[in-house]
């Protein structure tokens, strides 16, 4: 079984391509870092260390790698016979590696007619849906058809916390022990080999709001909040009495939505938000603010982490205060190796809050959740 994977960063090597390859997947990673690229056809292995009091190291066997700028052709090739591709790559960069991924499977067209699946691995709501409207950008109609007769695109929820590695190893990742896979089952085309550990739903829209909005919403807060008060780690951050009750708060806020939306039991979603304020406190972890907070334009966005949950909850007629006290430290994030963040300052002095935070998330700037965010910003 042939898998080609986007993205041989933090998550690619650390979750997908490890998991794929220990399901028997032949993998390659396909990525624009020519130094990871090179030590990955160099040993065709790389080291998983766990997080955790154990440190078990699994040898990740049997991966290659591709630089797209360098062989485009390669990855042309590769993709035409892959059973399956998946995307590590964040949402932004989806559209860049669509043209290839359009490319592989207009060949594959002319050379099989044998199934595959594509699957994007991201913090969105929709993110394969989104790649394979970014792939279609580059099929005509005929060719849109037949590969919608033999390729899936399954949408997928990921969640396993993958620091920015200190490793004197370029290739080894440290990673937490805890981890969850999930795809949607009805689009998966052909016979798919089950991978083990991954679970298949048939609606994925509540495992990925209840991923985004708990573990990514939780980290967001920390990390602006934390950020705000000159604190650096996730560690450190949730660990600060302040910095943990907004972070507590605004988790609360997130668990009235998606009880309320979704059949999820209270007591085991009380269990499941505990659960990750401990992984976000585990020791063996330095995780920086700076990651967790990278890209606020697109944690600001209309569904993403922030805005969705607190836009939502004012349509059932709840007010999200502590969501909205992390938003606003989202618009105070001033970080000069960010260039978003150096956008949405910008944006910030230009425009003031209300500007800024109705351009970043498409709200009008009369929304109440617009209004809402600037009380707590001039508080
Ligand atoms: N790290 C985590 O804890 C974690 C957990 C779950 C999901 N994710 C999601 O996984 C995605 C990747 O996150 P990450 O933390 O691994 O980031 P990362 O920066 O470590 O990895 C991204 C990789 O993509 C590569 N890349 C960039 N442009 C490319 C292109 N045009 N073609 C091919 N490769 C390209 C980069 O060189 C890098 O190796 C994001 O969507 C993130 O939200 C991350
Ligand atoms: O990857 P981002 O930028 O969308 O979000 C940063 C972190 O919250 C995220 O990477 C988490 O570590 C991960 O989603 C845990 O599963």
């Amino acid at each position: 079984m042939i898998a080609v994977h986007f993205g041989a960063g933090n998550i690619g090597r650390g979750f997908i391509g490890a998991i794929l390859s220990q399901a028997g997947y032949e993998v390659t990673f396909v990525d624009i870092n020519e130094e990871v690229i090179q030590a990955l056809n160099e040993r065709n292995q790389y080291e998983v260390e766990l997080a955790s009091d154990s440190k078990k190291t699994t040898i990740i066997t049997d991966v290659k790698g591709i630089n797209s700028e360098k062989d485009p052709d390669k990855v042309i090739e590769k993709l035409a016979q892959a059973d399956l591709i998946t995307t590590a790559v964040g949402p932004n960069i989806l559209k860049f590696v669509a043209k290839s991924i359009a490319d592989g499977l207009k060949k594959r067209l002319k050379t099989t007619n044998s199934f595959g699946n594509i699957i994007a691995c991201e913090n969105m709501i929709g993110g394969t849906a989104h790649l394979q409207e970014e792939i279609e950008k580059y099929l005509n109609e005929q060719e849109k058809e037949a590969i919608a007769k033999i390729i899936g695109f399954p949408n997928s929820a990921v969640d396993r916390i993958v620091p920015i590695q200190e490793q004197k190893d370029l290739l080894k990742v440290s990673v937490e022990p805890f981890f969850e896979w999930v795809v949607e089952e009805e689009k998966l085309k052909g016979d798919f080999p089950k991978i083990p550990g991954v679970t298949y739903v048939k609606d994925l829209i509540p495992y990925i709001e209840r991923k985004l909005y708990t573990v990514n919403t939780g980290h967001a807060v920390t990390a602006y909040v934390g950020y705000d008060k000159g604190l650096q780690t996730v560690k450190e951050a949730i660990e600060h009495p302040e910095v943990r009750k907004i972070v507590e708060g605004a988790l609360q806020e997130t668990s009235s939505l998606l009880t309320a939306q979704y059949s999820f039991d209270k007591e085991e979603h009380q269990t499941y938000i505990s659960k990750i304020l401990s992984r976000f406190e585990n020791q063996y972890i330095s995780d920086e603010l700076t990651r967790v907070g990278r890209s606020p334009i697109r944690k600001l966005g209309y569904d993403d982490r922030l805005v969705g949950p607190a836009r939502k909850l004012i349509e059932i007629g709840k007010t999200p205060e502590y969501l909205a006290t992390g938003i606003a430290a989202a618009l105070n994030y001033h970080y000069d190796q960010d260039p978003e963040a150096v956008q949405l300052a910008i944006l910030v002095k230009e425009q003031g809050i209300p500007g800024a935070l109705s351009k970043v998330s498409d709200l009008p700037e009369q929304h109440s959740l617009v209004q809402l965010v600037t009380e707590k910003y001039a508080q």
